[in-house]
């Protein structure tokens, strides 16, 4: 044991640390000026999913879309989806399945009231889904003690579906029970005219003019590439949990697929990087010279949008820009409308198989309407079985992280990204999530809002492509967001603006952990 004479005496004035130390140094480099533009204001290290690099949006903001969505949309929801299940109960002559299900809308009516109550976040219950690890190691890191309204909007709303998915996988019978898979189905059906526009346009496989020199082949790929890109953009336009208010005339527009129409929409993409990201994938950047390149897309939303998503990949791999696309889904339903595997395979087999079925939704379609999609769907089906085209669901994409956590959470989906050409993320909740959802400033250069996703060794070049529906904006010419603003108040989440943004990334830089 220590004398007590040895033992250190904190409270004496040579125990406290010297007021200053002045340093007489002479030979260090003249001070400069200037540092700072478009730095974070937290470094990077310091970000975490409470945390993030400008302030959250969170549910109390009354001002925000985050405010409305927590107080209104999600509950609507909600209530939506309890219908839907009375609809399949009412279908359902087993007991155990009737009681099983039943159990399943009770656990719905206790997460609305967890919902409306605003409630404190618990733990979700372990299911056996391999991403409980990840949903309760955040919670309890990041968000112990915060409710639906307090936590940043973007994981109390992913954390709401996972709760609604947690209904059913605690069930016997209901586990895979996707509540909005009817309505997925009905957009397609509801979106006729753009769907057999593209596939009278595309069931014939892309050939180039005879007798076109090299340069003309190359510019014509090139307006292909811009149109199609343009298309998969404002597929995204026709997200079901907004089509709640819109009539089916409002829909047709938006889903006009007609030259015109896109030009005139590409005024609309306030942050522009097309020309940038046709000069990469027609470059010998992007694939090897013998193949081309690998592109993944990490879906959005079923139904519509992934038909164009569809179209746009089918044509990648006809023209020879792209030699594999990768899909990137949803392990079970999450947000309204997002891709699920069960979504994907429903897609190419209606197109293949459903002719009764697409004879009674679209009964204005013509013979050579009907055959324009089968063509085009066994097409489709023939890249899975080859291999051009591969479905992945990692479970990542299913929690509350958003992608400035994506290499630290989830290495192996990182390494796996890697290695791709081009990473496409589509849509609002994506962008969401590349950007954190904070109060970003508008004029932020996407790289920078990204963060680790665009500065780590080793990371792909992204691309986002999305049509704004929230409040998150960078990208965009500086003093843009504050005239529309003024102009057009509801300007960001109306889904009549865009942005289609790069980040170059650090590809092929060794990936270090
Ligand atoms: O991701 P998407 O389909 O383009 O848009 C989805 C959306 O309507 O719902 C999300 C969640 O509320 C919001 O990010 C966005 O407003």
């Amino acid at each position: 044991m220590a004398e007590a004479s040895t033992i250190v005496d904190r409270t004496h004035p040579s125990a406290q640390a010297p007021k200053k130390t002045t340093l007489q140094l002479a030979n260090l480099p003249p001070k400069q000026q200037g540092f700072g533009a478009q730095l974070y204001p937290r470094t990077p290290s310091r970000v975490d999913p409470n945390n993030p690099p400008w302030p959250a949006y969170r549910g109390y903001h009354e001002y925000s879309f985050a405010h409305a969505t927590m107080g209104v949309r999600l509950p609507t929801i909600l209530g939506k989806a309890i219908d839907d299940v009375v609809k399949t109960l009412n279908d359902e002559y087993e007991e155990e399945r009737v009681v099983d299900l039943t159990e399943c809308i009770s656990r719905m009516e206790d997460l609305m009231d967890d919902l409306q109550g605003n409630s404190k976040l618990r733990p979700i219950i372990d299911d056996g889904e391999g991403d409980i690890p990840l949903w309760n190691k955040e919670i309890a890191r990041y968000f112990r003690g915060k409710d639906f309204m307090n936590a940043p909007w973007l994981f109390a709303e992913a954390y709401k579906y996972r709760r609604m998915h947690e209904c059913f996988s605690l069930s016997k019978y209901w586990k895979s029970y996707d509540v909005f898979f009817r309505q997925k189905c009905e957009t397609f059906s509801r979106s006729g005219d753009a769907v057999f526009e593209l596939s009278t346009r595309f069931a014939e496989p892309f050939r180039q003019a005879d007798g076109a020199t090299v340069a003309e082949q190359l510019e014509a790929k090139r307006l292909m590439f811009h149109e199609l890109t343009q298309i998969c953009l404002w597929g995204n336009s026709t997200d079901l949990s907004l089509l709640i208010n819109m009539t089916e005339e409002d829909i047709k527009k938006l889903q006009s697929t007609g030259g015109d129409h896109l030009a005139a929409t590409e005024q609309n993409i306030l942050g522009n990087d097309l020309a940038k990201i046709w000069e990469y994938v027609s470059s010998d950047r992007f694939g090897t010279k013998e193949k081309g390149g690998r592109l993944d897309f990490v879906l959005d939303n079923a139904g519509f949008e992934l038909y164009c998503d569809c179209v746009y990949a089918d044509w990648l791999i006809q023209s020879g820009l792209c030699s594999q696309i990768r899909f990137h889904g949803k392990r079970f339903a999450w947000f309204v409308s997002d891709v699920t595997r069960q979504d994907f395979d429903w897609l190419l087999n209606s197109m293949v198989y459903g002719h009764r079925y697409l004879r009674a939704v679209f009964p204005n379609a013509s013979d050579s309407d009907l055959a324009s999609l089968k063509k085009l769907g066994l097409r489709w089906k023939e890249y899975v079985k080859k291999g051009q085209w591969v479905y992945e669901q990692h479970s990542f994409w299913i929690t509350g992280y958003t992608y400035w956590q994506l290499r630290d959470e989830a290495p192996d989906l990182f390494i796996h990204l890697a290695d791709s050409d081009l990473v496409v993320f589509k849509g609002d909740l994506n962008h969401r999530k590349l950007t954190m959802d904070c109060h970003v400033p508008s004029e932020t250069p996407f790289p920078v809002a990204i963060g680790p996703l665009a500065t780590e060794p080793g990371t792909p070049p992204i691309v986002s492509l999305r049509t704004v529906k929230s409040d998150v904006v960078c990208g965009i010419p500086a003093g843009k967001a504050d005239q529309l603003d003024k102009d057009e108040p509801g300007w960001k989440i109306s889904g009549k603006y865009a942005v289609v943004l790069l980040s170059e990334g650090r590809k092929g830089e060794p990936i270090q952990f």
